[in-house]
């Protein structure tokens, strides 16, 4: 579908021709590993644009590939959700990105992307595996707090210390805080569609927390795109401990659900029997993708 327009895309470029634009590359997860960021500073770059719905601190991801309900209303319905950009020109054309976290630990999603465009484009952001397990933890406890729930998820640090001081680590397979940060098993499944590096990029979570240019960089190149995302696009911000958007007008945090300043309370005792539990799942991680990540 084209519309004539005098007037600008939903990022304010002016074009003659919008198009509601299908995604080239689709950011599969993992949660809480900095999926949301990562795509907001993606976006730096004008040549990617975002497919993201935010309403107002809620962001509502699209979840097409792995729900059997929006996967039924069909690719209509997927474009729909897209956002509206230029339309393709000689000199310009743009790479729409959806994320989805859960699309990563989904049976199904991995063939229905490739069914869908052979030349998909996927990234994937992996993080400690701990530390990302405490931010799931954490996020957790904020939705069960909100809707009035029981407050299981704050008290999952005498589950884990039951399982290492009296019970059977095996127990921690059956964990989905755990079994999200187990990497290694969901990639091996997208690693049988998709070739490392040239279709699949992984990215480390906590070096682009470090030094968010430099993942950003080689997404760039992984997309074929221009390099434009620089050292000086960001800011670091004291209070909040993560790099922000340097613009024009001051320095632009994420929302204060992204960047939490308090996490659910893990023991040390249990945080070093759970990285000690990761370790080997890690290594195979990384003799998996051919990379080491410095955790
Ligand atoms: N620049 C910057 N600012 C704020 N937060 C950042 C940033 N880069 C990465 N992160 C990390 O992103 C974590 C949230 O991950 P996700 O966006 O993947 O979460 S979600 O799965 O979409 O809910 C979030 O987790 P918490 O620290 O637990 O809030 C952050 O650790």
């Amino acid at each position: 579908m084209f519309l004539f327009s005098a007037y600008a895309d939903e990022s304010g470029s002016q074009c003659k021709y919008l198009e509601r634009k299908l995604p080239g590359a689709v950011i599969i997860g993992v949660k809480k590993s900095g999926t949301y960021a990562l795509l907001r500073y993606l976006s730096l770059n004008e040549r990617v644009r975002p497919a993201l719905k935010e309403n107002g601190c809620n962001l509502n991801e699209i979840h097409f590939f792995d729900s059997d309900l929006n996967y039924s209303f069909g690719l209509e319905w997927y474009k729909k959700q897209m956002p509206l950009v230029c339309k393709k020109t000689e000199e310009k054309d743009y790479v729409v990105i959806e994320k989805t976290p859960g699309y990563f630990r989904s049976e199904k999603a991995p063939e229905r992307i490739k069914k869908f465009d052979q030349n998909m484009k996927v990234i994937l952001i992996v993080r400690n595996p701990v530390k990302r397990l405490q931010s799931e933890l954490t996020h957790c406890d904020h939705r069960q707090k909100k809707l009035g729930l029981n407050r299981k998820c704050l008290k999952m640090n005498d589950f884990f210390e039951n399982v290492f001081l009296n019970g059977n680590q095996s127990d921690l397979f059956g964990n989905k805080f755990v079994r999200n940060s187990l990497y290694y098993l969901d990639l091996k499944k997208w690693l049988r569609l998709f070739k490392i590096n040239e279709s699949l990029h992984v990215v480390d979570g906590d070096s682009f927390i470090q030094r968010p240019w430099l993942e950003l960089s080689k997404i760039e190149i992984f997309l074929n795109l221009p390099n434009k995302i620089q050292r000086d696009n960001f800011i670091y911000d004291e209070k909040k401990n993560f790099y922000c958007l340097n613009e024009t007008d001051g320095q632009n945090c994420l929302g204060k659900n992204k960047g939490r300043k308090e996490h659910v309370y893990l023991s040390q005792f249990v945080k070093s029997k759970l990285e000690i539990f990761f370790n080997k799942w890690n290594f195979l991680l990384f003799d998996l993708i051919g990379k080491n990540f410095n955790w």
